[in-house]
């Protein structure tokens, strides 16, 4: 799914109203009607006092249309008009004008502090004050109204988006923002809702398809999407019938030290769980046996050190290569490496040490071969890109690192980027019972088996990246959040899979 910017989101208002031969009014009635129905399936005309901030622009005239239904549906609902300007959009003076037809009591003009309402927390309040018209930061007594309400820890949910909320940059440290439980968004989702600094603003988070042209949004261009199941869908390859192990790829997966064995362990049993054909690893004499027990299906070959790497078996051919997980970053760990670059044609998976030895000897970056995958925590990526400002400059900084040197960047965290170039792929299936340890090793070792099952690296980085949440929601299921383990997740790998052939399922929650 294709996110757009506000402009887009415009534009595609705009051309909808033209080809669906509508008024700017009726579509929004259309819009703002999904948004009651949304409410009204929750409440069920719960007898909960709602208070309604609208302003004056389309997100406020949004609020009025809520407010009207709400009225006429029995609903104990106060409606106040944020009044911030005397520029009052023509669809929201068409529907102040209809909410006064329906109900003696008209909303209730706020001018300033003296007219601000009591706030408790049982109300159930719904922010219709900006969307995504928001072109400066909320200031004076707004922005004193915003802070009231998130103050009064009254459930808050906010219509198309969090007031105070930019769609494409990140709020200032003490900016006025509304914190939202709830967020009822129109026809795509907005960059801010999935970066760290800001998902938090918009609570729960729904898409409400309002209907606005199929062809325009088809053909609009984008560079970032939200990874659904359709996309993977269409990435993943089924096997055929007549096929043996040799054609699923032969990973090789480098990495370990003494008293972390146990990283590999998880990268090779989630390569396996996610059908790589063989399976080998490299790794110190010390973890013959805990390889060899732990996971049988595995091969083992060892470095000549006891306790950690220090070279790189030149001759072996691999389909791809993982390195990093558990291998320090001694010098004897840097030569595994190097040695590794010098000598191996495979693609290449980068993760925790490995990631962590390259920012220390940045000579190894123009070894890398093209479209090798790197998958950083944020820790990780801050000593191989440097400090950023916001996640906007991070952003910025990982599409120029990629390009640089024409590498894949997984950058990890609640809501996973995968970036490639200029394209931005975000992920939404996980969950918090994801963050423990090994996670990330997991999360290697599927890229890593997909990359040796022929995928386009960029394609493995994606759909690995979401079987990879899809198989911890899965796992949660089962164990909830604080019981899952780097394991659980590796072992339901497969579930994962053939979760994604069950129809009836519907994408996972934002
Ligand atoms: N395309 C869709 O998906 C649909 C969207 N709808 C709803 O419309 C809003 C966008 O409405 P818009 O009127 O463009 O903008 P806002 O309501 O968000 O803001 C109104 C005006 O407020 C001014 N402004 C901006 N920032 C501030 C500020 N910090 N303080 C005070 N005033 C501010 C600005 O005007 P200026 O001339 O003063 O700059 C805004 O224009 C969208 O989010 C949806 O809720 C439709 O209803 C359905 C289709
Ligand atoms: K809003």
């Amino acid at each position: 799914m294709k996110i757009l910017s506000a402009e887009q989101l415009s534009e595609a208002d705009k051309i909808s109203i033209e080809k669906q031969k509508i008024t700017s009014v009726e579509l929004m009635e259309r819009a703002a009607t999904l948004v009651f129905n949304e409410i009204h399936k929750r409440l069920q005309a719960a007898p909960i006092p709602i208070k309604i901030f609208c302003g004056i622009g389309n997100n406020g005239g949004d609020g009025l249309v809520v407010a009207r239904h709400l009225i006429q549906h029995g609903y104990q609902v106060t409606v106040f008009v944020v009044n911030y300007s005397d520029k009052r959009s023509d669809d929201f003076l068409s529907n102040y004008e209809r909410l006064k037809e329906i109900t003696n009591d008209w909303p209730h003009l706020i001018k300033g502090e003296a007219d601000f309402p009591m706030i408790d927390t049982g109300d159930f309040l719904i922010d219709a004050m900006f969307g995504i018209g928001l072109n400066r930061p909320i200031e004076g007594w707004v922005a004193r109204l915003v802070n009231l309400m998130n103050e009064s820890r009254a459930f808050t949910l906010s219509v198309d988006m969090p007031s105070g909320l930019f769609s494409d940059k990140t709020p200032g440290k003490d900016a006025a923002v509304i914190k939202a439980d709830y967020t009822l968004s129109f026809q795509a989702p907005k960059l801010v809702f999935f970066l760290p600094g800001t998902m938090d603003y918009a609570g729960d988070l729904q898409i409400i398809d309002i209907g606005l042209d199929r062809e325009f949004l088809a053909g609009v261009s984008s560079k970032i999407f939200l990874t659904d199941r359709d996309t993977v869908l269409a990435l993943y390859k089924h096997r055929k019938k007549n096929s043996h192990k040799g054609d699923y790829g032969h990973a090789l997966i480098a990495g370990g030290s003494y008293g972390k064995m146990g990283s590999v362990l998880l990268t090779a049993t989630a390569a396996l769980r996610t059908g790589t054909g063989l399976c080998s690893l490299y790794i110190p004499k010390c973890g013959y046996e805990i390889i060899q027990t732990g996971l049988p299906e595995a091969m083992v070959i060892t470095d000549p050190e006891n306790e950690l790497l220090s070279d790189f078996p030149a001759d072996f051919e691999a389909d791809v290569v993982c390195f990093g997980m558990g291998a320090g970053t001694q010098e004897k760990s840097v030569n595994a490496l190097k040695k590794l670059l010098e000598s191996s044609n495979s693609p290449l998976v980068i993760d925790a040490d490995g990631l962590n030895i390259i920012s220390a000897n940045k000579e190894f970056l123009s070894m890398l071969p093209e479209n090798s995958v790197l998958t950083p925590h944020p820790g990780e990526l801050k000593r191989l890109i440097g400090e950023w400002k916001d996640d906007f400059h991070k952003l910025q900084l990982v599409k120029d690192f990629s390009k640089k040197y024409k590498v894949i960047i997984v950058l990890k965290g609640a809501h996973t980027f995968t970036i490639n170039r200029d394209e931005i792929f975000i992920n939404n299936s996980g969950n918090p019972g994801m963050a423990t340890a090994g996670s990330g090793d997991v999360l290697s070792g599927v890229i890593t088996s997909l990359i040796g099952q022929a995928y386009e690296p960029i394609s493995a980085a994606v759909l690995g990246v979401f079987i990879h949440g899809l198989s911890g929601d899965i796992a949660s299921e089962d164990l909830g959040y604080e019981g899952v383990i780097a394991g659980d997740i590796a072992r339901n790998m497969g579930r994962a899979i053939k979760e994604l052939f069950r129809s009836e399922i519907k994408d996972p929650e934002y």
